[in-house]
């Protein structure tokens, strides 16, 4: 699914009022109606209070609570009077409300004007106050009724964004001293993009997209900027596979991995990338780690380094196809030299570039150039700040993200929820799937082998990482039927890859 810009957003609602054709107060009323059903069909409560804004948003809080007219909830609705403009279409609204249940509503100029007392704390308080119209940061009367509502034990449903948040910002935007803190948002057509970084997680809570039949077609002519990775795009680019193929049609891999006290990321990365459907692996690790590698992973062919700890040397390059480097590696000069000569014998093949890798790519910056293009890096936030420098806040590290990944020619894919796949023409792609459970030691590792599997089988660079990243955090979710957060550890998503795979038929 796409993700469109504030701007974008605007259009399209004027290209769905022109080309439906649809006057506007009917696409509120649709988007109002909505809500109504997600709210009747989902919650529980016998009150609603809801918090309406002079704008648009404003107006489908007050289409909302005319809605609720014919249930028995006590319902009250508060105009946040910080505008004497009110949007023609609030208007409307604020006069059909009027005229339907006038006792419900009361007009706010001063915070003492709402008794907060009279709100039960079972009660449920919908945030309409701003939406997509805001601007700027929140101040006066619209702050101080924002903060307050903060402060209650309600649950709190926010219309389309929650009030205070921007659906997207600069890097010089400090954010607002004033935004709700919703449980629940309720957002038109796409996700904005501001609901995607782990800045604004306090503000969004569960947030659901609501169809509101805005037209497709400005949406497909948009170009893919920023997209949300669901399941449908995702079995766009599978590829099943052909009955009468063999193993030589999935490619050979090889994994440099593991060093004395680290060979868990090499096993790891391995079985990962074996259970993503690689025909052959051979895994490249330090002498000492033969043994353990041959036993733990039968079905990989090893490698084996001179040196008895550490990688300094590597393997002809023409039988495989794709290489990962660097789970469990270390950064020692003889490593970084061995590193450094791969490069510059890497002709055809797809690269992969994870943890210790990195931080070698981190401390010899020169390196950075001799990547291949299209090379895919798998930072985790604290190696993507090492790479790339730090930043001052989440939109400003999508912003240096593309400004590395176009620098380079490489695919980073920076990991954590919603991990975002960014392409060196910028695009970038925001996983869905994937839980909390999944901070836990070794899952990048598995998440190197799967994107390894994946390139070794002919995936194109691109697709193989948003592809892995789905299959990595589907498998999480899945393992979590079994497992809590606490005890999911990285080898449950390796056995729970295979559902992965089975969940996109
Ligand atoms: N345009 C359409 O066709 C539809 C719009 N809808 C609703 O309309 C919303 C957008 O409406 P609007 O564009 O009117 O915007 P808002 O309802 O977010 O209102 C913003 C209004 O407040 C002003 N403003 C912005 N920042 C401010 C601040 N910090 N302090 C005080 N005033 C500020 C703006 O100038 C604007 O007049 C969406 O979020 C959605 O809820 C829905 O009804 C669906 C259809
Ligand atoms: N809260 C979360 N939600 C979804 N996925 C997560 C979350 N936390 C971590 N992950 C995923 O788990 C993996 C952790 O990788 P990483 O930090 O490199 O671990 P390690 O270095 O221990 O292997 C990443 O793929 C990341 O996206
Ligand atoms: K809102």
């Amino acid at each position: 699914m796409k993700i469109l810009t504030p701007k974008q957003t605007r259009e399209l609602d004027q290209f769905t009022i022109d080309h439906e054709p649809i006057a506007s107060i009917d696409l509120m009323e649709r988007a109002a109606q909505k809500c109504m059903d997600w709210i009747i069909s989902n919650i529980d409560a016998s009150s609603y209070y809801i918090f309406c804004g002079t704008g648009n948003n404003g107006g489908d809080g007050l289409a909302i609570t005319r809605m609720l007219d014919p249930f028995p909830y006590n319902k009250k609705a508060f105009l946040i009077h910080f505008s004497d403009k009110l949007s023609k279409d609030a208007k409307l609204n604020y006069k059909h409300l009027k005229k339907t249940d006038a006792a419900c509503l009361s007009q706010i100029d001063f915070l003492e004007d709402i008794d907060f007392n009279q709100i039960e704390p079972d009660a449920i308080i919908i945030d309409a106050i701003f939406g997509s119209g805001l601007n700027r940061p929140v101040e006066g009367l619209a702050k101080l009724v924002i903060e307050k509502i903060n402060e209650l034990p309600n649950k709190v449903i926010s219309i389309d964004i929650p009030s205070g948040l921007m659906a997207e910002y600069d890097e010089s935007y400090a954010g607002s001293p004033a935004i709700i803190k919703a449980d629940i948002t309720l957002t038109f057509q796409t996700p904005k993009l501001s609901f995607l970084l782990p800045e604004n997680s306090q503000f969004v809570g569960h947030w659901h997209v609501l169809d509101i039949g805005l037209l497709a077609e400005y949406i497909e002519e948009q170009k893919e900027t920023h997209v949300l990775v669901e399941k449908d795009y995702i079995t766009s680019i599978y590829k099943h596979r052909l009955q009468h193929s063999h193993k030589g049609n999935y490619g050979h891999a090889l994994l440099i991995a593991g060093c004395y006290g680290k060979m868990g990321a090499a096993i790891l990365a391995s079985k990962g990338c074996l259970k993503a459907g690689v025909g052959l692996l051979t895994v490249h690790v330090p002498h000492w780690g033969y043994n353990i590698i041959q036993s733990s992973v039968p079905e990989a062919m090893a490698s084996i380094d001179r040196s008895e700890m550490i990688f300094t040397e590597f393997p002809e390059l023409n039988g495989f196809n794709a290489i990962a480097i660097g789970p469990g590696l270390n950064k020692k000069k003889n490593s970084v030299v061995a590193f450094e000569n791969m490069l510059s014998k890497i002709e055809h093949h797809s690269l992969v570039v994870d943890a210790d890798g990195l931080n070698i790519l981190s401390e010899n910056k020169h390196l950075l150039n001799k990547l291949p293009q299209q090379t895919i890096l798998t930072p985790h936030p604290k190696e993507f700040e090492r790479l790339a420098g730090s930043w001052k806040n989440d939109m400003h590290r999508l912003k240096i993200l593309k400004d590395f990944c176009q620098q380079y020619q490489v695919i980073t894919v920076l990991k954590g929820a919603y991990t975002v796949t960014c392409m060196p023409d910028g695009r970038c792609y925001f996983n869905t799937t994937g839980n909390p459970g999944m901070a836990t030691a070794g899952s990048g590792d598995v998440l190197t082998g799967i994107i390894l599997a994946l390139l070794a089988q002919n995936y194109p660079p691109d697709k193989a990482a948003t592809l892995a990243v789905y299959l990595h955090g589907k498998a999480g979710d899945k393992a979590l039927l079994q497992e809590s957060k606490e005890s999911l550890i990285a080898s449950d998503i390796i056995r729970n890859l295979g559902n992965a795979f089975k969940s996109l038929n």
